[in-house]
């Protein structure tokens, strides 16, 4: 393909990936959301976004590569060393920025909002500008601030709120990268992050926010639950994906397992009723058990149809990964399926998911960013990694695979 004909390949599939989007928003709901929209659209907390995913997966990957391809090279390298992104959207979090200016939907004058938030107003207004250059937050006048579509997830009760304080208390991590890449050993760097990160309540909710960010309930409605009776769900969280799960398919029995500490948060989770009135009938028809286990130390429950091992993985090194699968093994019978659900889709094998079409990357280049940057957050905060091929020196065959768009789910039978 001829340099200009790339150009022009990229052009078109930007145009027909952003009108597939389109087609999604107004499937969903009678608007389309622009960059000045102030309310969340009926899409942006639908269940099953893989249609969406897809086509931002194309459009990102497409949008990056060409300007990547026009712009001088000096210009998008330092654009990639400048990244005040994450540093800003911490502080917005953390001074709860948009559940100020949620009160006041016209907008406030840097003035007062940095007295409320205890900020130097000439700081907080350059911190709030970069952001609204992204998109997030509106300078509607001269240094008077607003809440747009996207300031509302950094929200304190936004379970991706929650997230986002995950990822912005940890930049220890990433400032030792270079050091922790010089030592051949590699030592785990979770010491580097304050204690509130384990904060359960934060921690859980992040998951939550995972959960909508990935777009990975999706499986929800796109796995063949119909020939399926019993479910185990490895390392649930609080009943991320297994409350869902039974809300949506009520004749599904469904075994909740992680750490005791965890399942008694869950259960309390569930007393407290974090999953709604729905989910209180789930339990009372008994379709739901939360049970303790270590996943390193212990026997699994056995002889489950499925089991569900969702962003579990990518938190070990290969050594626990391999100890987790080989247990898991232990617990499968014959007709058994392991459903591995990661970021993972490595370009170079042929698992069945989408290929993009040319000339975008083979791995769809930033239409992949979440799986780029997770893999080294876990390198960071875990020494593990995203793209693990174990599997099958655990002794399990490969099955078919489920592209969500940002994340996929691989299917493995005993082998
Ligand atoms: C990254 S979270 C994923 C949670 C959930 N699967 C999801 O996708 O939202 C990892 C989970 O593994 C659990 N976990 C960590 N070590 C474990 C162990 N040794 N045995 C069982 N669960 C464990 C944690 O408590 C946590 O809930």
């Amino acid at each position: 393909m001829s340099a200009e004909a790339q150009l022009e390949a990229f052009l078109d599939i930007i145009s027909s990936s952003a009108r597939r989007a389109i087609a999604e928003y107004k499937k969903a709901g009678n608007s389309i959301p622009t960059i000045n929209s102030t309310e969340f659209h009926p899409l942006d907390s639908a269940i099953d976004t893989v249609e969406l995913k897809k086509a931002i997966r194309l459009l990102e990957g497409t949008c990056q590569q060409l300007c990547a391809s026009l712009a001088p090279p000096q210009h998008t390298i330092v654009n990639l060393a400048k990244c005040f992104d994450w540093a800003c959207l911490g502080i917005a979090h953390r001074k709860r920025i948009a559940d100020v200016l949620d009160k006041h939907p016209k907008g406030l004058h840097v003035n007062k909002l940095s007295q409320v938030v205890g900020l130097d107003d000439d700081q907080l207004a350059r911190v709030l500008r970069f952001l609204g250059s992204k998109g997030c937050f509106s300078e509607v006048d001269k240094d008077v601030f607003a809440n747009n579509r996207l300031s509302l997830v950094t929200k304190n009760t936004n379970n991706t709120g929650c997230l986002i304080y995950r990822i912005t208390v940890s930049p220890a991590g990433p400032c030792v990268l270079f050091d922790t890449l010089m030592d051949p050993e590699y030592p785990l760097l979770v010491s580097h992050l304050p204690s509130s990160f384990t904060i359960f309540q934060i921690f859980h909710k992040a998951m939550i926010g995972v959960g909508e960010v990935t777009g990975s309930l999706s499986i929800i409605y796109q796995y063949p639950w119909n020939g399926v009776s019993t479910v185990c769900d490895i390392g649930c969280s609080i009943g991320t994906f297994g409350i869902p799960l039974a809300k949506a398919h009520r004749h599904l029995k469904i075994t909740n397992q992680d750490l005791e500490n965890v399942i008694i948060e869950a259960r309390e989770a569930m007393r407290l009723q974090a999953w709604g009135n729905e989910a209180q009938d789930v339990l009372q028809e008994q379709r739901v058990d939360f049970v303790a286990l270590n996943f390193l130390e212990e026997a699994l429950v056995s002889g489950k149809d499925v089991y569900y091992l969702r962003f579990i993985l990518h938190d070990w090194p290969d050594t626990e990964v391999l100890i987790i699968l080989r247990n898991l093994r232990k617990a499968m019978g014959p007709h058994s399926r392991l459903l591995i659900h990661t970021y993972h889709s490595d370009p170079t094998e042929d698992v069945g998911i989408d290929v993009p079409p040319e000339p975008m990357l083979p791995n769809f280049g930033a239409g992949s960013a979440n799986l780029y940057s997770t893999d080294l957050g876990m390198l960071v905060l875990n020494n593990g990694k995203e793209l693990s091929t174990l599997a099958a020196t655990a002794g399990l065959r490969f099955e078919r695979a489920y592209d969500f768009g940002c994340t996929v789910v691989l299917e493995f039978s005993l082998a």
